[in-house]
């Protein structure tokens, strides 16, 4: 990760990464009498998330006026749209990006023309063709072929290993190309891809719409990520495993959960907590480990130093992937969730075991025995907890007077995230909400700064939806991008 990394930045690729899945490249070849715009709609109609133009023959004229149709077209859709090789024609219609093979302009130069706000593709064979397109500026990669393809003349296949390979060696997201079809596509279930460019598959069918919708289901069921939380439950459902689990949903992953303990709880306080024994959280654990691998996991009320002992053995076993912690100590409310001599354990066993750590203000004064006062205090105590514990810390700002903005601390040093303060008292399970939607979109591949960033306008959202209940600090609505209540 580099700190050139604007917000811009993170803003494009966190909207690229949803429109990746299914990526229809057009061919003109297959028409017939239909007209592109035609096959194109029907396409999008179909659930097709990005679509580029693919034009060989066409003079300049006829390619814009092409180009102008189907940008419109993508866009009555909320689609992305690409124009492949011409980066002239992408600026003459101001399309989103341009995608470029390994024998058209190199890439740093295509990135030059374009400007930092378009999006880039490179298609990639090797490994090193990945890293190089990464490094000159590519955002997302075109890996293959994959299987045997009618749609470009000699193009070789890649081995799917080698697909693993590159989609372990980058960060930006790759999509698999080269022959792929409805019968074939299950083949990539185990990759790390975040999409698949297909052309004839789509553009050859006798019903293109079906071809796609066909084609979208197959992908989404082969995409879907796990996330699990480990936390307390909440019984009045806006904080703890509750809030998590329906921030998961909602942020596209399947979530699971593993409960520390009970809570007798709602938006005024904690009545009451009953913990799980290590050994019922450890048999939970093993359940979900031994069946469905979860792609990321995030931790919140640990609760006692056993049972902080059993996650950390457990992950550790597991070798899970992709941790948050979330230290969480005290509620909004005032509840102590974590026993004073368990912050030793959470420190010295979970934290090493840490992606990255979500302290608020309190709990990062309480971890490092600093106050903090203003934004340097905040980068000072971050940096503190970043060298002890060797893990990415996000400061979160939600109990600053004027803004919400969040510092993340990586080895590379500090990431400001600004944020805008929503005027709502009803901020019951914001923590635990932001931490479940940052391993949510760790899940799905996000980089670091790109799943922070999604998380926080996941979360901002759900804090200006303004749900209205209890008689104290009301929760969140997690559904406000899916249903409006009622
Ligand atoms: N009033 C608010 N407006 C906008 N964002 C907020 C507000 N309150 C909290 N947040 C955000 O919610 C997330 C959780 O932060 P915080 O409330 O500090 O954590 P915790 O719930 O652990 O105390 C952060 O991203 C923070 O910036
Ligand atoms: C079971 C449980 N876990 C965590 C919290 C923290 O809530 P917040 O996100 O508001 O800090 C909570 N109130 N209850
Ligand atoms: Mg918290």
């Amino acid at each position: 990760m580099s700190l050139s990394l604007c917000q811009n930045n993170i803003t494009k690729a966190c909207a690229l990464r949803k429109a990746l899945p299914l990526y229809a490249i057009t061919d003109r070849r297959w028409l017939g009498d239909k007209p592109l715009a035609q096959a194109v709609k029907e396409a999008l109609l179909g659930g097709v998330t990005m679509i580029q133009l693919r034009e060989k023959n066409l003079d300049t004229d006829c390619f814009l006026q092409e180009a102008q149709r189907i940008k419109a077209l993508c866009h009555a859709f909320n689609v992305p749209f690409i124009v492949n090789d011409n980066i002239g024609i992408a600026l003459a219609c101001d399309a989103d990006g341009v995608h470029i093979g390994q024998q058209d302009m190199a890439v740093k130069e295509a990135r030059a023309l374009l400007g930092p706000n378009k999006i880039l593709g490179v298609s990639a064979k090797t490994t090193a063709q990945a890293l190089a397109a990464e490094n000159d500026g590519a955002d997302y990669l075109g890996v293959g072929a994959v299987f045997p393809t009618d749609s470009k003349a000699n193009a070789s296949e890649i081995s799917h290993n080698e697909l693993q390979r590159i989609c372990a060696a980058v960060s930006i997201p790759v999509v698999a190309i080269g022959g792929i079809n409805e019968k074939n596509i299950s083949k990539l279930q185990h990759s790390s891809i975040s999409g698949a460019a297909v052309i004839s598959a789509i553009f050859a069918a006798p019903d293109i719409r079906a071809a796609a919708t066909r084609l979208r289901q197959r992908l989404s069921a082969l995409l879907t990520k796990t996330a699990l939380t480990i936390a307390g439950s909440d019984a009045s459902g806006g904080a703890g495993i509750q809030a998590d689990l329906k921030t998961m949903l909602a942020c596209g992953v399947y979530g699971m959960s593993a409960i520390t303990a009970l809570t007798a709880q709602n938006t005024t306080g904690v009545a009451g907590v009953s913990p799980s024994t290590p050994d019922f959280l450890s048999a939970q654990l093993d359940s979900i480990f031994d069946d469905i691998f979860p792609d990321a996991v995030k931790t919140g009320m640990v609760f006692s130093t056993p049972l902080i002992a059993v996650i950390a053995g457990r992950l550790r076993h597991y070798q899970a992937k992709n941790i948050v912690v979330d230290p969480v100590m005290i509620a909004t409310s005032g509840a102590h969730l974590l026993s004073t001599d368990a912050i030793t354990a959470l420190k010295e066993q979970l934290f090493p075991l840490a992606t990255l750590i979500t302290p608020n203000l309190k709990e990062t004064e309480a971890l490092t025995g600093l106050s903090i006062a203003n934004k340097a205090d905040m980068e000072t105590a971050a940096r503190k907890l970043q060298a002890a514990y060797g893990c990415n810390v996000l400061c979160k700002g939600g109990h600053r007077p004027t803004d919400a903005d969040d510092l993340l601390y990586t080895a590379d040093g500090p990431l400001w995230l600004p944020g805008r303060r929503v005027d709502n008292p009803n901020t019951h399970g914001t923590g635990c909400t932001l931490s479940a939607a940052i391993a949510a979109h760790l899940a799905k591949g996000y980089s670091l700064p790109q799943a922070v960033q999604a998380a926080k306008d996941y979360l901002t959202g759900a804090l200006t939806a303004g749900l209205n209940l209890g008689h104290g600090a009301g929760p969140l609505h997690h559904g406000w991008q899916l249903c409006k209540f009622p």
